[in-house]
């Protein structure tokens, strides 16, 4: 917007330009050539006049002297010298009437026109000249300042264009360097997800693992019992339906405070902050109730008509080291579940170790 303003401004002031010129042009108080010629012009009329009301009398010789020699002054100028070639011959007249006039000789009629009127003549063909010149000169200054506007707004208008352009194409970057960072965005978390049930996948869980570096934390192993044999039994589209039913109740029964992650197959792990093993006790107790409660169907369980899980807990510091210990200890006691007969649980003790919460 200020860009815009600038430009505007830059215009109003240009459109000015030329008439504040034309107003300096047109001014009064200086004396220009045309107007010195004039004023010359009038005390050579004078002057004739007095010479013609009475060359006899002395008092008029010597007031149409001085009115001689003001038109003299005013008419020996360089610059009329240079330009009118009739101003020497009548510089030349004036100068030898004025000498009569001094010399107290009365001209006659006939010498007073032949000596006066030429070079009222010449001075009038000045005036004329100079008005002309001045006129070429302001219609010349006039074009020049109206080009030079015409100029200054072409450019500013170039200039608008081109930031207009250049805003535009920024724009377009931006917006593309946005809406590629929201894809990549969108790619990595995807790639973070399992695409079955939508919780997060073995990457998703080591990135948690980073964020909650040093924290004590609790890991449970969830796996489905006979999970083949459901699969086999009513086919791999309804394990999938179990899978996703199952995400949804590990999530409802740990009520939030955990996150839950899919490790692959019919194994999900779920990870939340835990100072003690109680707690855990307490989580996987309340999740194979609430799986009882559920009563999920599995006609190929051998030794129940419902689905049942095996879980394996353990408690870590969080971090590689931890994760490793965690993992293995939580895996280990999931393993002994299965061996046991299955639908149960057992949180393990880890053992003293780097990176280990204590039991
Ligand atoms: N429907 C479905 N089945 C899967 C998927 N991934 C793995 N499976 C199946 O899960 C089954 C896992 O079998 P096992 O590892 O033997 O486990 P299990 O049958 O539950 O046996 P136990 O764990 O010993 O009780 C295999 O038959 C896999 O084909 C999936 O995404 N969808």
């Amino acid at each position: 917007m200020s860009f815009t303003a600038l430009i505007l401004l830059i215009t109003y002031e240009t459109r000015w330009v030329h008439p504040e010129i034309h107003a300096y042009f047109s001014q009064s108080g200086n004396l220009t050539g045309q107007q010195l010629a004039t004023r010359s012009r009038g005390y050579l009329q004078e002057s004739l006049g007095l010479l013609l009301e009475g060359a006899d009398e002395p008092a008029h010789r010597e007031r149409a002297l001085f009115q001689l020699e003001l038109a003299y002054s005013l008419f020996d100028i360089g610059l009329y010298r240079r330009e009118y070639a009739c101003t020497e011959p009548n510089l030349a007249r004036l100068d030898r009437l004025g000498q009569r006039l001094q010399a107290g000789e009365a001209p006659t009629p006939t010498e007073l026109n032949r000596s006066l009127l030429a070079p009222i003549g010449c001075l009038t063909e000045i005036e004329m000249g100079q008005l002309d010149r001045r006129g070429l000169a302001t219609n010349q200054f006039v074009e020049e300042t109206r080009r030079h506007q015409t100029l200054v707004l072409l450019g500013s208008l170039l200039i608008y264009v081109l930031g207009i352009v250049f805003w535009w194409m920024h724009e377009r970057q931006r917006r593309s360097a946005e809406r590629a960072t929201r894809e990549s965005l969108k790619w990595m978390s995807r790639a973070m997800l399992d695409p079955l049930t939508g919780v997060g996948n073995r990457s998703a869980l080591n990135e948690e693992i980073v964020q909650r570096e040093g924290r004590p934390v609790g890991l449970l192993l969830i796996d489905i019992d006979f999970f083949k044999q459901y699969n086999d039994a009513l086919g791999h589209p309804d394990g999938d339906r179990l899978l996703r039913r199952l995400a949804m109740l590990i999530d409802e029964s740990l009520a939030g405070q955990a996150r839950l992650y899919r490790m692959g197959g019919d194994e999900f792990a779920a990870l939340l902050d835990c100072h003690e093993d109680a707690t855990l006790a307490g989580d996987c107790q309340r999740l194979t109730e609430q799986l009882r409660a559920a009563s999920l169907d599995h006609p190929a369980h051998p030794h129940s008509d419902h689905v049942t899980l095996s879980i394996g807990a353990a408690r870590f510091i969080a971090g590689e080291a931890g994760l490793a210990l965690g993992y293995a200890a939580a895996d280990q006691a999931l393993y002994r579940v299965k061996g046991e007969g299955r639908d149960g649980w057992e949180v393990a003790r880890v053992e003293a170790a780097a990176g280990n919460a204590g039991a």
